[in-house]
C-alpha cells in the first residue's frame, strides 16, 4: 500500500498541496482526478521525490519511501522524459539498468515490452521517428521495463487514439491484476469509470472525495432522476434543487437532492402525464466531479 499523508508543498503564495492524504491498495487501479491546477502533477512528482514537500510523508508498505524503494517504483511523467534520437530497444534497457536490472536482462525486457506494445519492429528506430501515439507506448515500456510494485502515470491516456486507448486499458488491468499498485491520472472521466476500482478526487491541493467509486457514488448528496413520459410534458421535479434540468423527446432529467422522497416525486411526475419509465440513480463520475471540486452546473433549463 502507498499512502500519502498530509502533504504540503507551496511555490511563492501558490499553494500546490494542502494537507494531501490519500491511499492506494495493491492490486487495485486509482483515478487521481482534479481540474487543472489541483496538485496531481505535484502530488506524483513527490512520491518519486522530484517534488520535496514542505510537509508530510510519502509510504509505502509503511515504512518511508527512499531511492532505493523508488527504483521498484514505475513512473509515466506528463512531460515525457525520452531521449529523441536514442533507439527504443536501447532506452528501454537503458532504464531498466538504471532500476537495477543487469544489461542482459534489461534487453531481454525491452524487446518484451516493445513486442507486448505492438512495436516489435520499431525496436531499433529512434524515438523521435514515432508517431505522438507510439511515443507514448514506448514511455509506458519505460516505466514497465523492470517489473515496477507501483506504477505511477500521469495522463497515461491524453493524446491516444481509440486503438492506443484500448491497449493502454488493457496493460492497465493486466498489471493490477498480477498485484501491483497503479495510480494513474485523467481528465476522461468516462474512461476512469469503466476502469478504474477506486479514486480520489483532489480540489486545490486536498482529497475531495476517495473510496471505491460505487461508495463515493452512493454518498453523494444529489441524484439523477430521468423520467420518460407519453409525449411531450412540461413536468419539473418538486424540489428545492433542481440542477442539470434537460426536456428532451417526452424525457426529462436533472440533478436533484438525495433526500428528496422517490414515491412523491414519481407521483407527481404521474400527475403531470404518462409516465412509461422512471430512472433514480446516484450521479455519474463525472457529475460527482463537477459536485466535489463546486464547478458550475447550468441551473438553466434545456429543451430540445
Ligand atoms: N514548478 C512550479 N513553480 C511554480 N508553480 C508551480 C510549479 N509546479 C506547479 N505549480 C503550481 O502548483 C499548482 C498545482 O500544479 P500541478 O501541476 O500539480 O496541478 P495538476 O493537478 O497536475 O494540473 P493539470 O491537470 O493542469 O496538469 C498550480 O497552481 C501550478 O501552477
Amino acid at each position: 500500500m502507498l499512502s500519502l499523508r498530509g502533504l504540503r508543498r507551496h511555490y511563492g503564495d501558490v499553494v500546490a498541496l494542502d494537507g494531501l492524504s490519500f491511499e492506494a491498495q495493491e492490486g487495485r487501479l486509482l483515478g487521481f482526478l482534479g481540474p487543472n491546477g489541483a496538485g496531481k502533477t505535484t502530488a506524483m512528482r513527490s512520491i518519486f521525490g522530484l517534488v520535496e514537500p514542505d510537509a508530510g510523508e510519502v509510504l509505502w508498505r509503511d515504512a518511508p519511501v527512499d531511492a532505493s524503494v523508488r527504483r521498484r517504483f514505475g513512473y509515466m511523467p506528463e512531460q515525457r522524459g525520452l531521449y529523441p534520437k536514442m533507439p527504443c530497444a536501447a532506452q528501454l534497457s537503458y532504464f531498466g539498468q538504471i532500476h537495477g536490472m543487469d544489461r542482459a536482462d534489461a534487453d531481454g525486457a525491452a524487446r518484451r515490452w516493445l513486442d507486448e506494445l505492438g512495436l516489435g519492429e520499431r525496436a531499433d528506430d529512434p524515438v523521435e521517428a514515432l508517431s505522438h501515439g507510439n511515443q507514448q507506448r514506448v514511455q509506458l515500456a519505460a516505466a514497465l521495463v523492470h517489473d515496477p510494485e507501483l506504477l505511477v502515470l500521469d495522463e497515461p491516456f491524453s493524446g491516444l487514439d481509440p486503438l492506443g486507448v484500448a491497449s493502454m486499458e488493457e496493460v492497465l488491468r493486466e498489471q493490477a491484476a498480477e498485484g501491483r499498485t497503479i495510480i494513474f491520472s485523467s481528465h476522461q472521466l468516462d474512461l476512469v469509470e469503466a476502469l478504474c476500482d477506486d479514486v480520489v478526487i483532489i480540489h486545490r491541493g486536498r482529497a475531495v472525495r476517495s473510496g471505491t467509486i460505487e461508495a463515493i457514488r452512493a454518498a453523494s448528496e444529489q441524484r439523477r432522476v430521468e423520467v420518460t413520459f407519453e409525449g411531450a410534458v412540461d413536468w419539473t421535479p418538486p424540489s428545492p434543487e433542481v440542477l442539470d434540468l434537460v426536456r428532451r423527446n417526452g424525457a426529462v432529467g436533472a440533478l436533484v437532492p438525495s433526500s428528496l422522497d422517490v414515491d412523491v416525486l414519481l407521483a407527481s411526475a404521474r400527475e403531470a402525464g404518462d409516465v412509461r419509465g422512471f430512472r433514480w440513480e446516484p450521479p455519474s463520475l463525472s457529475e460527482l466531479f463537477v459536485e466535489a471540486v463546486g464547478g458550475a452546473v447550468s441551473r438553466s433549463e434545456v429543451t430540445a
